[in-house]
């Protein structure tokens, strides 16, 4: 079944879009990763499928254009982690994480036990638990990043849109972080869509990548098949190779130009 569905998709801020015919489908249950330059467009797309910007030509989520849902149906249904968010610093880690669970509550109703031990449970897998009643703002910036994911995981939405969700993260919480969102799409048959710089996780997680350059795709389709030497030259500037690892992923390792 497809999860995401957009068909000449442009978007963009002010008179002229920074993103330009994009079209792509995203399998339920898949990984589909968003490369690019710096302001190539990855956020604006993100954003865009999020409905926070305005766009020409059809966003369909589980079938239905995404302007017909309303805002309840839309956060029942995604999850968004901005790259930057703005964190209401006066929280605790637990109270910013029930946010998540804002969705499932009816009106004027209170958070319920399960609630608290979704919140819970979310803030064990990412490593949380002892900062639980911390509050946000002595938190380390990695520490701040994880419990933005917390908070999408706990809304337990079918389809997740996470804007670099390992910026900020040592290589163990990222990779730890990533086999998770991997566990939840393989169990659950949750949908990730991710933005991400580092192109090895990405080939690592993403069964599909799509690569914006200057907002419209230069190439979409496998890891193997989009990361080549030849495109980290002429979309980012990079001197790379690509090697493999054991299981035959690629590896993007950037190689020194000078003497
Ligand atoms: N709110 C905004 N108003 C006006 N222009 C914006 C806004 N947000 C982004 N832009 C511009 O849109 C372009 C694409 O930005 P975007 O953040 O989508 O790129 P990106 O690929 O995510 O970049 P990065 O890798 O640096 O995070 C950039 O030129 C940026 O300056």
């Amino acid at each position: 079944m497809t999860a995401l569905h957009l068909a000449g998709v442009s978007a963009g801020y002010g008179t002229s879009p920074v993103v330009r015919g994009v079209s792509t489908e995203v399998d339920s249950g898949g990984w589909f990763a968003i490369v690019g330059p710096n302001g190539a467009g990855k956020s604006t797309l993100l954003k865009t499928i999020a409905g926070l910007v305005p766009h020409e030509g059809e966003v369909n989520l589980d079938g239905a254009p995404a302007q017909s849902l309303s805002r309840k149906e839309k956060a029942l249904l995604i999850g968004y982690a901005p790259q930057n968010p703005v964190l209401p610093d006066g929280l605790t880690v637990t109270d910013y994480v029930l946010l998540g669970r804002t969705p499932h509550l009816g009106f004027l109703a209170r958070e319920s036990g399960s609630d608290l031990s979704i919140v819970e449970e979310t803030l064990a897998r990412l490593d949380l638990g002892e900062l639980a009643e911390r509050k946000l703002r002595t938190l380390s910036g990695g520490e701040q990043q994880r419990a933005v994911l917390a908070r999408v995981l706990a809304q337990q939405t079918s389809v997740l849109l996470l804007d670099e969700p390992t910026t900020g993260l040592d290589i163990g919480h990222a990779q730890a972080l990533l086999e998770r969102l991997d566990r939840l799409r393989r169990e659950d048959g949750t949908t990730v869509v991710s933005t991400l710089h580092d192109l090895t996780f990405a080939a690592q997680y993403a069964d599909e990548l799509l690569l914006l350059d200057d907002g419209e795709v230069a190439a979409s389709g496998k890891p193997s098949e989009v990361l080549t030497a030849q495109r980290l030259r002429d979309h980012y500037g990079a001197d790379t190779e690509v090697l493999r690892t054991s299981e035959g992923h690629p590896v993007v390792a950037p190689v020194r130009t000078t003497p």
